[in-house]
C-alpha cells in the first residue's frame, strides 16, 4: 500500500526561515483548509482527478510540475521521496512530477514546528483530510490493481529497476506505490517501454517538460540522465598502424580509445584539433609514443604501378620448369632474317612485304626434337631500331644474321650493340653461304674485331653457316640455340599469374584491339582479368601462332589475344590481375598518368628550360599526324620523322595511333595545321570529304622510305631562304656627265660579267668600299636599259649616292637563294 503521507496545513514548511511565529493560522488558510477537506472525496468514477485544489497552497504551487513524465524516476531525487510522495496527486496515487523546491517534512533548525504547535482546529482538520485520502486512495487503487494482476509478466518487464512493483511490493517503491494504483500505473503496465535496459523509460514524445522556464529548468536538472556508454575497454594495439592524413577518429578506431581521449591527449602535446582534421606524420607518431606504442606508416599499395610484379621475384623455386628460349633474329638490311624465319615457318612472308621490308616484331615458335624455340621477328631497317632494342629486352639470345656475300654492315655493328646491352648471348649466322661471291671467313674476321671470336679461334661465339633461302645447315642453327639455351638453364614458374610483354598490338576491324603478347613468367589463361600498358580488360581469345585456339599459355609462349580496351604499345609490359576491377583500377589510373605525362611535358617552363623552350618555339616545325595499321610501324615511322636532321625545322608529331584516318583526325590536322600521313591504312569515306572540305594534305604510303622523304623535302621547303652575294660584273667609271634635271651620270664600261637593272653596286675607290647599295638607273645612251654586257659602255646613277668618281670601280652583285643541303 501507498505509504500515507500526512498533509496538513500546520505542516506547512516554511519558505523562508524568518517566517514569524503564529499561534494560529490565518483565516484565509483555514477557510483553504476547510475547502481542501470538502474536496478530499474519494473519486468514485475512477478517473483521475487533477489535484489542482488539494493540498491548499502547497498543491496548488505545485501543480505546475504535475506533469507526466515521473520526477525522479531515475533515482536521483531519494532524497527528495518523501516530499514527492508528500505531493503525489492523491487521487490517482501518481507522484508530483516535479517540484519547485525541495521541500522538507522536518523543521529546519530555525525553523517553527507548525505541526508541533498547539491547534485544535488544525487537528480537526488533519483527522478529516487523512480520512479523506485514505478513502480516495482506496478508490483509486481498486481499478488499478486488476490490471497488474492480470497482466503480472508486463508489469515485471516494464517496471524498471528501482520503481516500485504493481504486485505485491506496491507501496514500497521509490514513490511509495503510486505507480500502482491510478491511471498512471495502469498506463505503466500495460504498455511496454523500451527502458534500454538502464531502468529508464524513454521518454514519449510528448514528455516535454511544461511550466514556466524555471520550472523545466529544474526539472530538467532533476531528469534522469542519459546513461553513459561505457566503451569496452579493449587493449591498444602493439604498432599502431597508420597512414598520413588519418583524423582522430581513424585513430580513435585503432587505438581502441575514445576520440576526445585523444583529442585531449593531442591539446596536452600542444596539437589543437578536432575530430575530423586531418594529422600529419609527425603528429600520429609523437601520439603513439604518448601511448607508448610503436607507429609505423602503412606503405600504400599503387595500384598502378604493375612493374613491381617485374621487380619483385616471388617466384617460387620449387615450381620453376624449363622453358623455351626466346630468340631475336637482328641484321643488316636484305641479309636474310625475314627468309630464315620463313624457312622456321613454312611460310612466305617476304613476298607480301611492300617494299621488301619487314614492317613489324612478330613472333613464331620452331621446334626441333620436341624442343621449343621462340622467335622474335624483328626488322633490320634502321627505322626500327626502337624496336629491335626492345626485341632484344625480352630475349635470351641474339642470333646475327650477316650475309656472307655482304660482310658486317652499319646495322650489323647497331645489332652487336643491342645484343651487348641486354647481356644476351650472340650466335653468328652467316647467311647466303650458298651465293657466288660468299665469303665466310672474311665475315669472322670482321667480327672479330667486334669481340665476336668464333670458337675455333679460341672464342666462344658459335657461328654457323647457313643457306636461309635453301635451309641449308638451319637444323644445326637450332642445335646450337638449344644448345645455349641449356647453358643458360632457362626457367620460369608455369604456377603464378602470368606477366610478360607485349610483341605487336594492332586494331582490328571485329575483334578490336589484337596484341601478341609473349608470357615471361605464369600461365595466362581465357578469362584471365589483365592491365596491359596504361589498358586493361578480361583476355577473351587467345590463339597461337597457327591461329589454333587456346585455353592457356605457359612461359616462353607468344599468343594472340583480344579482350583489351584499347591498343597497347609494342613493349608493354601486362600483368594478370587478381580480379577486373583490380585490373580497370589499375589500368585507368595507368592512362590517366600517361596523360597527365604528357600534358605536363608540353606545358611546364621552368627557368632552367625557359631558353630552350624561347629557342624551340622560335623553330619552324612540320606538324604531321601519323596513321598506321600496326603498332610497329606507328612507332617506326614517328622516330624516323624525329630524326630528319634538317637546321632550324623540326618534325612535330601531334598525334599518331593505329588504325584508319578518320574524322577526328582530320578535325585535329585543321586545327593544328597538321599532314596526315596513312601508312598502310585509309581515310574513312566521311574524314575524306571532311579532308577535301579543310584542304587537309593527306598522304598515302607503303614504303617508309618514301614518307620520309616527302616529309624531308616538306621540311626544307620550310626553311627562310637564304642568300648569298654573287659578283656578276666588273665596271670601271670613265667620266661624269651633269644634267640639272637627273643629277650626275656615270660613263663606264662593263670590264668583267655584265650589270643588270637588279644589281646592287659596291663602289671602291682605292681599295676601299666607299657606298653600297642599289642601282638607280641604267642606260646606252638615251635609252633605260635591263643589262649590259661585257666590254660595253653604258651610264649609270646610283641611289641615293652622287659622289661617284671617274676611276672608281663597281662591283656589280646580286642576292641569289640558296637551297638547303
Ligand atoms: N641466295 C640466297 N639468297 C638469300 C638467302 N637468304 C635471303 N636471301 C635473299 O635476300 C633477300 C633479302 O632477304 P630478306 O629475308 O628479306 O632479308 P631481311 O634481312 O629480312 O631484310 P629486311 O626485312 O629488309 O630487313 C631476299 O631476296 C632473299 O631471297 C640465302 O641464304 N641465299
Amino acid at each position: 500500500m501507498a505509504e500515507e503521507k500526512k498533509f496538513s496545513g500546520s505542516n506547512r514548511p516554511a519558505r523562508k526561515q524568518s517566517v514569524p511565529e503564529r499561534k494560529e493560522l490565518p483565516a484565509s488558510q483555514r477557510r483553504h483548509a476547510a475547502k481542501l477537506s470538502n474536496d478530499a472525496k474519494p473519486n468514485t468514477n475512477g478517473r483521475p482527478r487533477p489535484n489542482v485544489n488539494e493540498g491548499g497552497q502547497n498543491a496548488r504551487r505545485n501543480n505546475n510540475s504535475n506533469g507526466s513524465r515521473p520526477n525522479g524516476q531515475g533515482g536521483q531525487n531519494n532524497n527528495r521521496r518523501q516530499n514527492n510522495n508528500r505531493n503525489a496527486n492523491a487521487n490517482t496515487g501518481r507522484p508530483m512530477m516535479r517540484e519547485k523546491k525541495s521541500w522538507s517534512t522536518k523543521p529546519r533548525e530555525g525553523q517553527i514546528n507548525y505541526s508541533a504547535q498547539k491547534d485544535d482546529s488544525l487537528k480537526e482538520y488533519v483527522s478529516e483530510n487523512n480520512k479523506a485520502k485514505q478513502a480516495k486512495q482506496q478508490a483509486a487503487q481498486k481499478p488499478a490493481a486488476k490490471k497488474p494482476a492480470a497482466k503480472p509478466a508486463a508489469a515485471q518487464t516494464v517496471a524498471p529497476a528501482g520503481q516500485a512493483k504493481t504486485d505485491g511490493n506496491a507501496g514500497t517503491g521509490r514513490f511509495g506505490g503510486s505507480l500502482a494504483s491510478g491511471n498512471n500505473s495502469a498506463r505503466n503496465n500495460t504498455r511496454k517501454r523500451n527502458t534500454n535496459g538502464t531502468g529508464q523509460q524513454t521518454p514519449r514524445r510528448n514528455d516535454k517538460p511544461h511550466g514556466s522556464k524555471k520550472a523545466r529548468r529544474i526539472a530538467a536538472k532533476q531528469a534522469p540522465k542519459k546513461p553513459v556508454t561505457v566503451r569496452k575497454e579493449q587493449p591498444l594495439p602493439e604498432v599502431l598502424e597508420y597512414k598520413v592524413g588519418m583524423n582522430v577518429q581513424d585513430l580513435a578506431k585503432l587505438l581502441h580509445r575514445d576520440a576526445t581521449e585523444i583529442i585531449k591527449k593531442l591539446f596536452l602535446l600542444g596539437v589543437v584539433t578536432n575530430q575530423n582534421q586531418s594529422l600529419d606524420e609527425d603528429t600520429i607518431e609523437v601520439l603513439a609514443a604518448d601511448y607508448g606504442i610503436e607507429a609505423k606508416q602503412k606503405e600504400e599499395e599503387d595500384v598502378a604501378d604493375i612493374d613491381r610484379f617485374f621487380d619483385d621475384e616471388t617466384i617460387n623455386e620449387e615450381a620453376l620448369e624449363p622453358r623455351a628460349p626466346v630468340v631475336t633474329i637482328m641484321g643488316h638490311v636484305d641479309h636474310g632474317k625475314t627468309t630464315l624465319l620463313d624457312y622456321l615457318r613454312k611460310t612466305n612472308v617476304t613476298a607480301g612485304e611492300a617494299g621488301g621490308i619487314t614492317q613489324h616484331i612478330g613472333a613464331y615458335q620452331a621446334r626441333l626434337n620436341d624442343k621449343l624455340i621462340t622467335f622474335l621477328d624483328t626488322p633490320g631497317h634502321a627505322a626500327f631500331t626502337e624496336m629491335r632494342a626492345r626485341g632484344a629486352n625480352v630475349t635470351d639470345i641474339t642470333v646475327l644474321v650477316v650475309a656472307a656475300d655482304d660482310g658486317v654492315q652499319p646495322q650489323t655493328i647497331e645489332a652487336i650493340n643491342h645484343a651487348k646491352a641486354a647481356g644476351t648471348p650472340v650466335i653468328v649466322a652467316v647467311n647466303k653461304i650458298d651465293k657466288e661471291g660468299a665469303n665466310p671467313e672474311q665475315v669472322m674476321n670482321e667480327l672479330m674485331a667486334h669481340d665476336l671470336v668464333p670458337e675455333e679461334y679460341g672464342g666462344d661465339t658459335i657461328f654457323v653457316q647457313i643457306s636461309a633461302k635453301f635451309g641449308k645447315n638451319v637444323d644445326q642453327l637450332l642445335e646450337m640455340i638449344l644448345l645455349e639455351a641449356d647453358v643458360l638453364e632457362l626457367k620460369a614458374d608455369p604456377t603464378q599469374p602470368a606477366r610478360g610483354s607485349v610483341i605487336e598490338a594492332r586494331l582490328d576491324k571485329g575483334r578490336g584491339p589484337v596484341s601478341t603478347v609473349l608470357i615471361q613468367q605464369g600461365t595466362l589463361h581465357v578469362g584471365d582479368p589483365i592491365v596491359v600498358g596504361n589498358t586493361y580488360g578480361r583476355v577473351r581469345t587467345m590463339t597461337n601462332e597457327k591461329g589454333h585456339d587456346i585455353d592457356a599459355a605457359k612461359p616462353a609462349t607468344p599468343v594472340q589475344i583480344t579482350g583489351l580496351n584499347e591498343v597497347p604499345l609494342a613493349g608493354d609490359r601486362f600483368i594478370v590481375m587478381a580480379d577486373e576491377k583490380t585490373a580497370r583500377a589499375a589500368g585507368e589510373e595507368r592512362a590517366k598518368r600517361a596523360r597527365e605525362e604528357v600534358r605536363n611535358a608540353g606545358s611546364v617552363v621552368t627557368l632552367d628550360t625557359l631558353f630552350n623552350t624561347m629557342a624551340e618555339k622560335a623553330m619552324k616545325t612540320v606538324p604531321v599526324i601519323v596513321k598506321a595499321d600496326v603498332q610497329g610501324s606507328v612507332e617506326a615511322l614517328t622516330g624516323s620523322l624525329k630524326k630528319i636532321e634538317v637546321d632550324g625545322v623540326r618534325v612535330d608529331v601531334v598525334h599518331s595511333a593505329v588504325g584508319a584516318i578518320n574524322e577526328s583526325d582530320v578535325s585535329l590536322a585543321e586545327a593544328s595545321g597538321a599532314i596526315i600521313l596513312g601508312f598502310n591504312v585509309r581515310p574513312t569515306p566521311f574524314a575524306k570529304s571532311q579532308a577535301n572540305n579543310d584542304k587537309i594534305d593527306m598522304r598515302f604510303y607503303s614504303v617508309i622510305y618514301d614518307a620520309i622523304d616527302d616529309v624531308t623535302a616538306a621540311m626544307k621547303g620550310q626553311l627562310e631562304p637564304v642568300y648569298e652575294e654573287k659578283v656578276i660584273g666588273q665596271i670601271v667609271v670613265k667620266e661624269l656627265f651633269k644634267f640639272s634635271k637627273v643629277g650626275t651620270i656615270a660613263g663606264a664600261s662593263v670590264e668583267e660579267g655584265k650589270i643588270t637593272k637588279d644589281s646592287k653596286v659596291r663602289i671602291v675607290r682605292n681599295g676601299t668600299v666607299i657606298y653600297d647599295g642599289a642601282l638607280a638607273s641604267l642606260q646606252r645612251g638615251k635609252d633605260a636599259v635591263n643589262e649590259v654586257k661585257f666590254g660595253y659602255e653604258f651610264g649609270f646613277t646610283v641611289n641615293k649616292f652622287n659622289d661617284i668618281q671617274p676611276g672608281d670601280t663597281v662591283e656589280a652583285y646580286i642576292m641569289e637563294e640558296v637551297k638547303p643541303k
